[in-house]
């Protein structure tokens, strides 16, 4: 079996349980997890390639696990990622806060990796509002003043967006050598997704 070519790096970070496997799954197998929560242990990987007009861009998603006990190995997984989508899961306000926490070292340390702030578990506000613990001004003032404004709430439109970026990206820079730096605090974006649409 030959070796799929990687255009982008893409690393999920976020506390554990947010979400981020079945936002993978669903968007790369269509299907959503059933089943007793199995946490990743380190990191998965899965490759996939994305039509962007008549390119095709081939995403290497690194998900990674959101326990605190892999912290060490997550910072191993966005090391080069030219993309990062951090989760939050939308009824666990702690999750926010773990998700500055991404977004403020992604800042620190990778420059070129562009964030894309995603709100998990719409689902479960949609039936029913009170669940919802993180105010959503306070997400739109914490994306707009670090890194992103509110876009899509699909998940294909997350990934597809990934890839467009990359794509014009890549467009604009195809000159230099340097590879495709995609920006960090200019034009990213927010999402509120679930793992069902
Ligand atoms: N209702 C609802 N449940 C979800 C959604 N996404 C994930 N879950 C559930 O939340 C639990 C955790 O989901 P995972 O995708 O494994 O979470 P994770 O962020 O990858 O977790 P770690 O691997 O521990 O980092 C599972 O029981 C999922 O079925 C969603 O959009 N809506």
């Amino acid at each position: 079996m030959s070796a799929m070519r990687v255009d982008v790096k893409v690393v999920m970070l976020g506390k554990e349980s947010v979400g981020k496997t079945s936002l993978v799954e669903r968007y790369v197998h269509h299907r959503f997890l059933v089943g007793p929560y199995q946490n990743t242990i380190g990191a998965a990987f899965v490759a996939k390639p994305i039509q962007v007009g008549e390119k095709v861009i081939t995403l290497g998603i690194w998900d990674t696990a959101g326990s605190e006990r892999y912290e060490a190995m997550s910072r191993i997984y966005y090391r080069g990622a030219r993309a990062a989508i951090v989760c939050y899961d939308l009824t666990d306000s702690s999750s926010f806060q773990r998700a500055r926490f991404w977004v403020k070292e992604l800042q620190n340390c990778e420059e070129h990796c562009k964030i894309y702030l995603c709100g998990t578990k719409n689902d479960l506000i949609q039936e029913d509002r009170s669940l919802r613990k993180i105010d959503y001004h306070d997400a739109q003032d914490f994306a707009e003043g670090e890194c992103s404004r509110p876009v899509g709430v699909l998940t294909y439109e997350l990934f597809q967006k990934v890839a467009e970026d990359y794509n014009s990206a890549a467009f604009q820079y195809m000159t230099e050598e340097t590879g495709v730096d995609l920006g960090q605090k200019k034009d990213s974006y927010f999402y509120s997704c679930c793992h069902n649409n």
